[in-house]
């Protein structure tokens, strides 16, 4: 990776943008500004592209995030650093850039990735911060796949307990960048994101670190079902490991490169408790499970994160139609009934009850077959 030479300028430097500003894109935005201007080989400027809308007192977000130097809708009160430059243009935020930070909600990439071909550097470097994957007639495809194949680029992906607002705040958290091959790429993404409050390490498993952020949403909604239906804390713990084990399970049955050490890692084990505890897929899920599944998560969503976006609902019918096409529903009872409960063909309570697809692997159990 060659860094970019503006003006001449010697040694030459790299340039970040951020595509994305969501709650965890501004907080990134944030990390990564105060690195920049830290680190000589960096260009103190962040670009980060905003989708645009308008705020209800009539100013555009991206005018409001230089103005005031706060995502004013999605990180109020946060000041990004007076580095971060807001975007609205795509093709202009990552025009000069070698390092390409991604991290909308999933739902978008494959458009966003569509609208990037042909536009971005040809030595660029990318990583993924989105947590989900795609599906397609093939397969699952993940989110740093599709990257990896529609630009042209590695990219490597960071995952980790992280709920975004604690990191805002500077509260200690640890995050897992996942890569395959060369490991000075990932070391630089390491520095980039390290600060004294976040401390990065690298994993040389890359779908591991990845499917592990995507599926602890799953189990984050099953969590929020326990929570909804006040079945206290032995209950949640019993759907955590299940849920660690279909994670670990269905990772390997996809990637057998998948390493058992990476669920020990930020992105394992530490996302899915916090997810479990604090995240925005429980706190949703326990109001579907409180309103008897008679209010739609749409709804939900829309009432409670005020424009942030759940993953973990879509994750779990993009998780389903993987289980379905490879004949293994039966094997993961929870994936499995986390989507029925979704699409409102079982009640939350099915949670804790045996799966109709699974007979013969209660919800206590489970397959003795995981790799
Ligand atoms: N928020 C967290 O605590 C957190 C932590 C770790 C990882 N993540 C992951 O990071 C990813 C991004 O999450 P986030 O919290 O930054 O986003 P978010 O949930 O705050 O989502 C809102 C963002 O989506 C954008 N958006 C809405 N419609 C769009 C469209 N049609 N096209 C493109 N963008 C559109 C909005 O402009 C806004 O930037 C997700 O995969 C999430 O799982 C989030
Ligand atoms: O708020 P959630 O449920 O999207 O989870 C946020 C992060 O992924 C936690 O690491």
């Amino acid at each position: 990776m060659a860094p970019v030479n503006n003006n001449d300028e010697h040694p030459p430097k790299f340039k970040v943008t951020i595509v994305g500003s969501g709650n965890w894109g501004s907080v990134a935005s944030k990390l990564i500004a105060s690195n920049t201007l830290k680190l000589s080989s960096f260009h103190d400027e962040v670009k980060m592209w905003v989708f645009e809308e308008m705020l209800p007192g009539g100013e555009k977000l991206t005018d409001a995030i230089n103005r005031t130097n706060e995502n004013v809708k999605y990180l109020p009160g946060i000041k990004l650093g007076h580095n971060v430059v807001a975007d609205p243009d795509l093709e202009n935020a990552v025009r000069d850039a070698n390092m390409l930070v991604f991290v909308t909600p999933h739902q978008f990439m494959e458009g966003i990735c569509k609208r990037l071909v042909g536009k971005i550097r040809s030595d660029a470097q990318a990583i993924s911060l989105i947590k989900g994957m795609e599906v397609k007639k093939e397969g699952p495809c993940m989110i740093s796949t599709l990257i990896s194949q529609q630009l042209g680029v590695n990219c490597c992906v960071l995952m980790g307990a992280n709920i975004a607002n604690e990191i805002a705040v500077e509260k200690f958290s640890e995050a897992t960048v996942g890569y395959r091959g060369n490991r000075d790429i990932a070391e630089k993404w390491v520095q980039l994101f390290s600060t004294p409050y976040f401390a990065v390490s690298a994993c040389q498993d890359v779908e591991g670190v990845e499917l592990c952020g995507t599926l602890k949403n799953v189990v984050a909604i099953a969590a929020g079902f326990v929570d909804g239906l006040d079945m206290g804390n032995n209950t949640k713990a019993a759907i955590m490991r299940i849920g660690l084990r279909e994670m670990k399970g269905l990772s390997k049955l996809l990637f057998s490169s998948v390493k058992d050490s990476t669920f020990f890692e930020s992105c394992g084990v530490a996302d899915l408790i916090t997810t479990c505890l604090g995240g925005r897929n429980r706190r949703c899920a326990e109001a579907f499970a409180k309103n008897g599944g008679k209010r739609s998560f749409d709804d939900l969503e829309a009432e409670m994160l005020q424009g942030q976006k759940l993953q973990g609902v879509s994750t779990a019918k993009e998780v389903y139609e993987v289980l379905k096409h490879k004949g293994w529903l039966e094997m993961f009872p929870l994936f499995t009934t986390v989507h029925e409960i979704c699409t409102g063909r079982l009640p939350p309570t099915a949670i804790v009850e045996y799966s109709e697809h699974a007979p013969k692997y209660p919800m206590t159990g489970g397959p003795t077959s995981f790799p």
